[in-house]
């Protein structure tokens, strides 16, 4: 069982918390690992070694700091299948997702220390004879990324990447449901030559650690990806400071299937968006409308489908699709989404129960409702589970308009071969990420990024890299 330290200024050093917090394989309930629940002075540290480390970091050319993302990418890259097995073993990850996630973060720091020699100012005319106005794009500061459970590797890399190609300095709080890979990962680069605090990785309770990261007045950006409430929770923590946030939230995506549609594309799309990661994604499809004329044709191609879906352990289950949940309150929450779900009214067409013939972990069956209505939780409230609400719509409008009915605003899909139907819909969605006749997942040069409750900010691409840049305009006279 590996036993984690905080990784501050360059070295792995003790928490002055000595409380710890267990990691289980979700699979089977062992113990795998423990990390420090943390403290405020682990915060501290871990910022002032940042603070310090920022101005030398920052005066590096910029093709410089986008050689060491090349080096992180290549260390992932020779320890890739290591890495997945650490991931799949601390999340209940089928091991084909945990290797693409792992392959994909190599790509993502390489990706990143492709903006080296494209962070660009602008030269703006002056309104004056004799004077140029410059406006420069230059680093935050200290940048904090706090991470989930669900993909925490691809997601610190989001927050490490972007942060350190702009010349920000940064510290990373992994989950502590996940903290394993991200914590190989910070032994793994400690010799690659970075100066001590460039980058820092410190682990323990949100509540604790994450908050005294949050509250600092060393911090320049802190970037969350997580659930609302801890959104929330920051941004009260920012306030003290006006700090800049970043905050990618929860989902409740819809998935509108016209009559036009290729049906047995968008049940592959939306089955394949319920079963990765056993839908624990904030992307994922989480309510479905289906237009009236093709609803029981859409229903029965679907519930086959899902009954097709393979159970099993994350490592070792040969060809499985979808494996445990994460953990004890994940299984708990979804069980009580669904039985409440029951009692306002909803048939299960299939699932609704823990999967048998596993005596321990939180595996639990894909889930397809109907006989569902607008207003109720499992319509409402994001589930992050394998668990599909399907409701009818008659009208495009209708379907548009119950599809903004929601709190949430991060991603939806639209399912139709009709070109004027998919220019309205994705016209007059409220979401920030619309997949048209594809599966619910983005790309690393988009732009990532919720309305509504669902985040402030967004990651990815050119516009995911400047949320770590600030700006400053010298208007410049000469005689
Ligand atoms: N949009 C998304 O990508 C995600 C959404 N979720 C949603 O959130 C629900 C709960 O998941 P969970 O992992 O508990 O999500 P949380 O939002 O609680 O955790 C995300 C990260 O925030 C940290 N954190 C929690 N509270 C604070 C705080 N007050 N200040 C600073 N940091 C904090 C957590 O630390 P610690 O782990 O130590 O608590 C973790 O590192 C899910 O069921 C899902 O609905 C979850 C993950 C990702
Ligand atoms: O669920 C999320 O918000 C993120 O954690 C997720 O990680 C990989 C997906 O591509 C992201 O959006």
């Amino acid at each position: 069982m590996k036993t984690y330290k905080q990784y501050i200024n360059g070295q792995f050093i003790n928490s002055t918390s000595t409380t710890r917090i267990n990691v289980l394989n979700p699979c089977n309930e062992e113990v795998i690992s423990s990390i420090p629940t943390g403290s405020a002075e682990d915060a501290n540290l871990a910022l002032e070694a940042a603070k310090d480390a920022q101005p030398k970091w920052e005066a590096l050319p910029a093709v410089q700091r986008g050689a060491f993302l090349h080096k992180m990418a290549d260390i992932i890259r020779k320890n890739r299948v290591y890495l997945a097995e650490t991931l799949s073993k601390e999340q209940a990850k089928v091991i084909g997702l945990a290797q693409v996630e792992i392959d994909v973060t190599a790509d993502y720091f390489d990706y990143n220390a492709g903006w080296a020699r494209r962070i660009e100012g602008e030269i703006i005319q002056s309104d004056r004879e004799k004077e140029h106005i410059y406006l420069h794009k230059v680093p935050i500061g200290v940048a904090v990324g706090i991470c989930p459970w669900n993909f925490p590797f691809f997601v610190m890399a989001r927050k490490v990447a972007a942060s350190l190609i702009t010349g920000n300095t940064c510290v990373i709080k992994p989950s502590s449901e996940a903290p394993n890979t991200i914590m190989e990962f910070a032994e793994l680069i400690q010799n690659i030559g970075m100066a001590p605090g460039v980058l820092n990785f410190v682990c323990g309770s949100g509540r604790l650690i994450g908050n005294a990261l949050s509250k600092s007045p060393i911090t320049g950006i802190i970037s969350l990806t997580g659930s609302v409430g801890a959104g929330q929770q920051i941004i009260t923590a920012a306030a003290k400071n006006i700090t800049k946030v970043s905050l990618e939230l929860g989902g409740k995506a819809p998935a509108i299937v016209c009559s036009d549609a290729n049906l047995d594309l968008a049940v592959n799309a939306i089955v394949s968006s319920k079963v990765i990661f056993s839908g624990q994604v904030c992307n994922c499809a989480e309510r479905v409308y289906v237009q009236d004329d093709i609803y029981d044709q859409f229903v029965e191609k679907i519930t086959k489908k899902i009954s097709e879906v393979k159970i099993d352990d994350a490592l070792t289950g040969v060809d499985a699709d979808m494996s445990s949940l994460v953990s004890q309150s994940q299984i708990d929450k979804i069980s009580e989404m669904v039985e409440f779900a029951k009692k306002e009214g909803a048939e299960v067409l299939i699932g609704g129960k823990r999967a048998e013939n596993f005596n321990k972990g939180y595996f639990y069956e894909p889930t397809l409702l109907t006989n569902v209505s607008q207003q109720m939780e499992i319509i409402q409230e994001e589930v992050f589970g394998p668990v599909l609400p399907i409701m009818k719509f008659n009208s495009i409008d209708e379907a548009i308009a119950l599809s903004n009915d929601s709190q949430f605003g991060l991603t939806s899909s639209v399912f139709s071969e009709n070109f004027n139907n998919i220019m309205k819909i994705t016209n007059e969605l409220q979401f920030g990420e619309t997949y048209v006749n594809r599966e619910h997942f983005e790309a690393m040069q988009g732009f990532h990024a919720g309305w509504k409750k669902s985040g402030i900010g967004g990651a990815d691409g050119k516009h995911g890299m400047q949320e770590f840049l600030q700006t400053k305009v010298v208007y410049a006279k000469y005689f």
